[in-house]
């Protein structure tokens, strides 16, 4: 069984460590030439989870895209999303034929507001019922320390979130699925945004008390624009939803988290982005589903909150008074 991973950050890494504990062949393209070289003599990548082993018996690193998709049966996409048009500007859709799609991602395009799988799926004529997306609270370094750890694969497809669940799951990581693929994809991009006002409120100074009343209020949220963008039975308490929402807005591995930390700290937006060496996803996805919700008039006060202090540059304290006036 042929893989083809695409990208060479944190998740990337931590998919590939998950993926070679089974007998498959892990095709991995990098953009980044000098990690490509380490990686083959060194057998680590050496910028993202550089502890991490990466066995040469399983793992070929290639600088072509064309390349690392022949004869690869599934292709896993861990790019963050503002980085994909351009990483994937050279391919055609005859280099996807006949594979399925699974994405890592947990954002959006920001040039379409889509979710990564619709944007796919559309441009490079995948079925629908041959994407799927890896859900639930997951952070790459605990995958690097093989902590125990829960995913859920999604996919319109039973057979194909079936499928990568099995191939997922390992003495570390016990996997699930569900068809819910819109679902678990905007629940995801929502997270990040929470997770930034969470990072926000805690760099002013606010305690536990009020993280929690935000949290909670945030899954409402979720859960409004869920159901209103789209509509299906799910059980939005589960670890798919609630439990990427939870890891994200305590841990202290949270990238979003950290990067609204910062902001709340009186940092600028460009300020916070050169102190990160990963990427927030949630910066792009906040304007993402701002912008969508002008249409779809969601009540969301904390995708306002974290909107107003990324991109208008609203008084902090201002604006955390506004909030604070709309949560219960
Ligand atoms: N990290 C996690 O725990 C985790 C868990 C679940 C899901 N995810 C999702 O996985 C996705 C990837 O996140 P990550 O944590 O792996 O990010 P990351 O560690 O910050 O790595 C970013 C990756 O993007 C590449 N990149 C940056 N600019 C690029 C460009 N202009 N063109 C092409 N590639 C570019 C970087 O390449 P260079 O190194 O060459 O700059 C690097 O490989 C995100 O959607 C995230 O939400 C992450
Ligand atoms: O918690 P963050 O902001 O690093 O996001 C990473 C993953 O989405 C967690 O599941």
């Amino acid at each position: 069984m042929n893989i083809t991973v695409i990208g060479g950050g944190s998740w990337a890494t931590a998919l590939i460590k998950i993926l070679s504990e089974k007998n498959v062949k892990i095709k991995w393209w990098l953009r980044d030439e000098v990690a490509i070289n380490h990686i083959k003599k060194h057998h680590h990548n050496p910028s993202y989870l550089s502890g991490v082993e990466l066995h040469p018996s399983k793992i070929k690193p290639y600088k072509s895209l064309k390349e690392s998709l022949k004869n690869s049966e599934w292709v896993l996409l861990a790019i963050p999303a503002a980085f994909i048009e351009e990483a994937l500007a050279p391919a055609d859709p005859a280099w996807f034929v006949d594979k399925k799609f699974i994405s890592g991602v947990k954002g959006m395009i920001p040039s379409t507001n889509l979710l990564v799988t619709d944007w796919f799926s559309e441009k490079y004529n995948i079925p629908r019922e041959n994407m799927g997306a890896i859900a639930g609270p997951c952070h790459a370094e605990e995958v690097a320390l093989e902590k125990q750890s829960y995913l859920t694969i999604a996919s319109e497809g039973e057979k194909t979130a079936k499928d990568f669940a099995e191939l997922m799951a390992c003495r570390f990581v016990k996997t699930s699925y569900i068809t819910d693929l819109n679902g678990v994809e905007y629940s995801a991009v929502m997270k990040n945004i929470v997770a930034l006002a969470c990072g926000i409120t805690h760099g002013m100074g606010a305690g536990d008390n009020f993280q929690a009343v935000m949290v909670s209020n945030a899954m409402l949220e979720i859960e409004r624009l869920v159901n209103k963008i789209a509509p299906s039975e799910r059980t939005i308490n589960s670890s798919a939803y609630l439990g990427d929402l939870l890891v994200t807005a305590y841990s202290q591995f949270s990238r979003n988290r950290t990067f609204g930390n910062m902001l709340g700290r009186g940092y600028s937006v460009k300020t916070a982005q050169m102190e990160m060496k990963m990427i927030a996803e949630g910066y792009y996805a906040t304007k993402c589903i701002h912008e969508l919700n002008k249409t779809l008039k969601v009540e969301m006060p904390i995708l306002n909150f974290t909107y107003g202090i990324l991109y208008k540059n609203a008084p902090l304290k201002k604006s955390f008074e506004t909030l604070k006036g709309k949560l219960i």
